[in-house]
């Protein structure tokens, strides 16, 4: 049994041990080989009431209290009222997609990492989700070719990358795309400030800011920011 910060408590069932194999000589901890040695070639978690199954190779959040608080202030900032279609950009294994699917028209989601978009149709199957589209690829190019051939559209664009942030050729097509908010999720405040900086030059305003600390006892924090369309509030007023 181990305790959370939070007072709860969780009881620890080992279901899988695997073996990562990395024979590259950088800084990426994990190689694309894995060996599952025994059990399952997944471990499966709940965050609220969603179940995700997730593959060694796939990303996932280490604090999982403080990441039901980010995803409720993702879902909150998306203003969800049912008719909307949402793109969750730098997905994962689905699990904001599968959050804001249950208040939304349609989820699309993109991630780079394969095995990670496998874990999204499965966490959607499994949950009994079947307004989200999952697709392979970096959404710097997904998003951009998409809109150029399909025209897509989106009432709400939700972002969650790597440290690095956004590519610029995507924050061009998601200001193209237009969507009335974009939710802002990132781990890393400087290159969050370099793309808010963007958005804002670009027709967008920060309109609410919330840190979320899912590193307890560091110096890092994740934050979770909602933009609006300039003219939007404006013709509101
Ligand atoms: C901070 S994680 C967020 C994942 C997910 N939203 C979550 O909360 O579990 C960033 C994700 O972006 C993926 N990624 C990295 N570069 C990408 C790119 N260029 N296009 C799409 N996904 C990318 C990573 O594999 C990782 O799953």
């Amino acid at each position: 049994m181990v305790k959370n910060l939070d007072g709860t408590s969780v009881e620890l069932k080992m279901t899988s041990i695997s073996l990562n194999v990395n024979k590259e000589k950088t800084n990426v901890i994990l190689g694309s080989k894995v060996i599952t040695i025994w059990g399952q070639d997944y471990i499966t978690d709940y965050i609220g009431d969603v179940k995700y199954q997730i593959s060694p190779l796939s990303f996932y959040q280490v604090n999982p209290v403080q990441t039901k608080k980010l995803y409720e202030k993702a879902l909150e900032y998306a203003g969800l009222t049912g008719g909307e279609t949402v793109f969750d950009l730098y997905c994962g294994i689905g699990t904001i997609s599968l959050f804001l699917a249950k208040k939304a028209k349609k989820v699309l989601g993109v991630e780079i990492v394969k095995e990670a978009i496998e874990d999204a149709k499965v966490n959607a199957k499994i949950n009994g989700i079947t307004n989200t589209e999952f697709v392979v690829g970096a959404a710097e190019d997904v998003i951009p070719e998409k809109y150029e051939k399909e025209k897509l559209e989106a009432n709400v664009i939700v972002v969650d990358p790597p440290r690095k942030g956004c590519e610029e050729s995507l924050l061009d097509t998601m200001v193209k795309i237009a969507p009335k908010r974009i939710v802002y999720v990132s781990c890393d405040p400087g290159t969050l400030a370099r793309d808010l900086k963007y958005l804002v030059e670009n027709g967008y305003q920060v309109e609410k800011v919330c840190p979320v600390d899912m590193f307890g006892h560091t110096g890092h924090v994740e934050t979770c920011v909602l933009l609006t369309q300039k003219m939007q509030k404006n013709n509101d007023a």
